[in-house]
C-alpha cells in the first residue's frame, strides 16, 4: 500500500498567524475596532478563513457580512507570506519523507487559491504532490470527505486511507483522519492546546515526523 502524508497548513508546515493577525487587525482598524494580539488570533485558526472572521467580528459585536470577509481575503492574499515561514525543521522533515517515499498533500481548511500564494511564498509547493484547501469539496476537516477528497487528488481510492497519515494541529485534523480511517498525528509545536491531541500519537518538533511516521507505515 503506498504511504500517503496529508499535512494540515496552518500551525502545522506554516506559522502563518502573524500574516493573518495582520490582514484582520487592518480590516477591523478600517472598520473602527480594536484589534487581536497572536494568541488570540491562534485561537481563532483552523475552521477556515469565514470562521476565523466571524469570531473576530463578534468579538466586537459586530453583525457578520460577506463583504468584510471579502475584503480580509484579499488583502490577505497580497500579504500572505510577509513573515509567514515554515515552522522550524519542517522543510527537511518534508525532504526526508519523501526520501521515504511519502507522497505528501496539504489539506488544510485555507482557501485553496491563499493556500498555494503562501506556500509557493515559502517554496513548499514543489514538494507537494496535491493542495486541497477548505473550499476545493463541498465538505471540510471536520468531515472526513476533506481527506478523502485529497486522496482523489492523487488519483487514489477511499481505501488508501489505510496507508495514509494525517499531521495536524487541531482537534478537527484528528477527529477528521479517525473518520476517514487515516492515522492522525499531533503536531505539538502549532496553535492547538495539547488537549486538542484526543489521543492521537504526539510529534513535539516536525524533525521527529520521519520516525513517527515510519512507525505507523503500511508494511
Ligand atoms: O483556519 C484556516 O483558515 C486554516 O486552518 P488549517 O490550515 O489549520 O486547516
Ligand atoms: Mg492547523
Amino acid at each position: 500500500m503506498e504511504r500517503i502524508c496529508l499535512l494540515d497548513l496552518d500551525g502545522t508546515l506554516l506559522d502563518s498567524a502573524p500574516d493573518i493577525r495582520g490582514a484582520l487587525n487592518r480590516l477591523m482598524e478600517r472598520h473602527g475596532m480594536a484589534g487581536f494580539t497572536l494568541p488570540e488570533v491562534h485561537r481563532m485558526i483552523g475552521n477556515g478563513v469565514k470562521v476565523t472572521v466571524e469570531q473576530a467580528l463578534a468579538a466586537r459585536d459586530r453583525p457578520f457580512e460577506e463583504a468584510l470577509l471579502s475584503s480580509f481575503v484579499a488583502d490577505y492574499e497580497a500579504h500572505a507570506s510577509d513573515e509567514t515561514r515554515p515552522f522550524p525543521g519542517v522543510l527537511d522533515a518534508l525532504e526526508a519523507l519523501r526520501a521515504e517515499g511519502w507522497r505528501l498533500a496539504v489539506c488544510t481548511n485555507k482557501p485553496v487559491r491563499a493556500a498555494r500564494i503562501v506556500l509557493e511564498g515559502c517554496g513548499l509547493l514543489p514538494l507537494l504532490d496535491a493542495v486541497a484547501g477548505g473550499d476545493s469539496f463541498a465538505v471540510r476537516k471536520p468531515d472526513p470527505g476533506h481527506l478523502i477528497g485529497t486522496l482523489a487528488m492523487l488519483e487514489l481510492p477511499p481505501e488508501a486511507a489505510g496507508g495514509a497519515v494525517m499531521v495536524g494541529d487541531h482537534s478537527n485534523d484528528v477527529r477528521s483522519a479517525r473518520a476517514a480511517g487515516v492515522r492522525p498525528v499531533f503536531a505539538a509545536w502549532g496553535y492547538g492546546p495539547p488537549e486538542m491531541a484526543e489521543g492521537a500519537p504526539v510529534a513535539q518538533t516536525p524533525a521527529e515526523l520521519p520516525a513517527i511516521l515510519r512507525g505507523l507505515a503500511p508494511r
